[in-house]
């Protein structure tokens, strides 16, 4: 059965203070929600500590935002995926569009990234989206499929039920623009199409949207039959808007 999951990315955001804000404050406010709803945050790896200690006693998940694509070494200011395991992290979050665009990640080291995450027994939250302009010259969809089967294609019957993918059209991303539910609706069918020809269970994988998800846009987004939840950015970072966006799953 696949699950619905709204997951937190903070981004470079944060400090001390704000972890034992917010995550109070998300606790707090989540208590209420359905039990299939999984909810899950993922703040800069400096606080992951801290963060799953201000989650003590709640059901709430923590991932990273990134991981190396090497299991351990001489690799100055990396953090392996076995690393945040050992420090408590359940997900971890490959080839969001920042990390593509600001730090030139490719679809092989996203499959790299991907493959440690999953041998270390975290799950994989794997970001895929277009450009504006990809949209607007008619590729966005091969675009998509290409970095799904990019990273994706040849996992094993096991992994796939560490997998979650992510589409986060680039265009959507911090601008306030959000893609239409219709148009995120039939991008995450073809994905799921997708995943079934690759050999996944397809029906079983979790597909979230994300790009300026917000309360008053998450209800129409989440009730699409092949969207599960969100990947939220700018209003994680408010405990109140976040609760409700997990409300609205
Ligand atoms: O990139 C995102 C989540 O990973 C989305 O960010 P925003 O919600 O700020 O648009």
């Amino acid at each position: 059965m696949r699950r619905n999951i709204v997951a937190a990315n903070w981004k470079m955001n944060g400090s001390r203070d704000l972890v034992e804000s917010l995550v109070g404050g998300v606790k707090a406010g989540v208590t209420e929600l359905d039990k299939d709803v999984e909810v899950v945050i993922i703040p800069p790896a400096l606080y992951v500590s801290d963060v799953r200690q201000a989650l003590s006693g709640s059901s709430l998940g923590l991932g990273v935002q990134n991981v190396a694509r090497w299991e351990s070494g001489a690799y100055t200011g990396e953090v392996s995926a076995q690393m945040a395991r050992d420090a408590g992290c359940d997900y971890a979050l490959v080839g969001h569009s920042e990390r593509r665009q600001l730090f030139a990640e490719d679809d092989a080291q996203v499959a790299e990234k991907i493959r440690q995450i999953l041998s270390s027994g975290l799950n994989a939250i794997v970001c895929v989206g277009e450009t504006l302009e990809e949209r607007e010259s008619g590729q966005a969809e091969q675009v998509v499929a290409e970095q799904i089967r990019a990273a994706l294609a040849g996992l094993g019957a096991d992994d796939w039920t560490k997998v979650i993918v992510a589409y986060e059209p680039v265009w959507a991303i911090g601008t306030g623009k959000t893609a239409t539910a219709e148009d995120a609706q039939n991008m995450h069918a073809s994905m799921r199409a997708l995943l079934a020809e690759l050999g996944a269970p397809a029906q079983d994988i979790s597909l979230l949207y994300g790009g300026s998800v917000k309360p008053d846009n998450a209800v129409e987004l989440f009730a699409q039959p092949d969207i599960d939840g969100g990947l939220i950015g700018g209003a994680s970072l408010v405990a109140n808007d976040f609760v409700r966006i997990c409300e609205a799953v």
